[in-house]
């Protein structure tokens, strides 16, 4: 296997169950993802415009995104680059057809992570997020995603406000590494 895909909606877990997995065992990495755009968040690598654009010449985009008038991008080379260190790379998605672009370039283990909605609000209220109301946006978005796409190609689907992060990240170890 590459690697890991949680999907999911905001809120839904995924940057705490990396945490979790890292934690269980260091093999499991974060993939950071490449951003050309606006500068906000922790999980990427920033990137210009014309960086990702050699990068898009040279057939290295696994998958590319374009929201929120940013670009954010999956770089071929630094998934092999961990595969070949023993590493497996945990990468966060939120859109199918990204996650099936992704898939047909190689065997991942594909993951749903869920909450309902007034989860996500609660969560993304707690949390201090500023837009909340975008957040719940994408989570109706991401319902109409599962919706058009089948489901089935999930291997695993956990329920984040039902199992505890060390629980999820026990499951998904032992559907990857066994
Ligand atoms: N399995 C879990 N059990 C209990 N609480 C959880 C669990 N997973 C995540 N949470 C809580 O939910 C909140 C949101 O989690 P997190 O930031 O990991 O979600 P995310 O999917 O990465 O969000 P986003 O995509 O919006 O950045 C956090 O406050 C976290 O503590």
């Amino acid at each position: 296997m590459k690697g890991i895909v949680l999907y999911g909606p905001p809120a839904s877990g995924k940057s705490t169950t990396t945490t979790a997995l890292t934690a269980r065992d260091p093999r499991f990495v974060l993939f950071r993802k490449l951003k050309a755009g606006s500068r906000r968040g922790t999980e990427y690598d920033f990137v210009t415009s014309k960086h990702l654009a050699r990068l898009r010449a040279a057939g290295r985009l696994l998958a590319e995104t374009h929201r929120y008038g940013n670009v954010y991008a999956i770089d071929r080379d630094q998934i092999e680059q961990l595969a070949q260190t023993g590493r497996v790379p945990v990468v966060h998605m939120g859109n199918i057809p990204d996650v099936l672009r992704l898939a047909e370039a190689g065997a991942w283990l594909l993951v749903l992570l869920w909450v309902p909605r007034d989860v996500c609000e609660r969560r993304s209220r707690q949390r201090g997020d500023g837009d909340t109301a975008g957040r719940l946006s994408a989570w109706d978005e991401t319902l109409l995603d599962l919706q058009a796409h089948d489901t089935g190609l999930f291997s695993l689907r956990i329920r984040t406000d039902q199992v505890a992060p060390e629980e999820a990240a026990r499951q998904i170890a032992e559907a990857i590494l066994h």
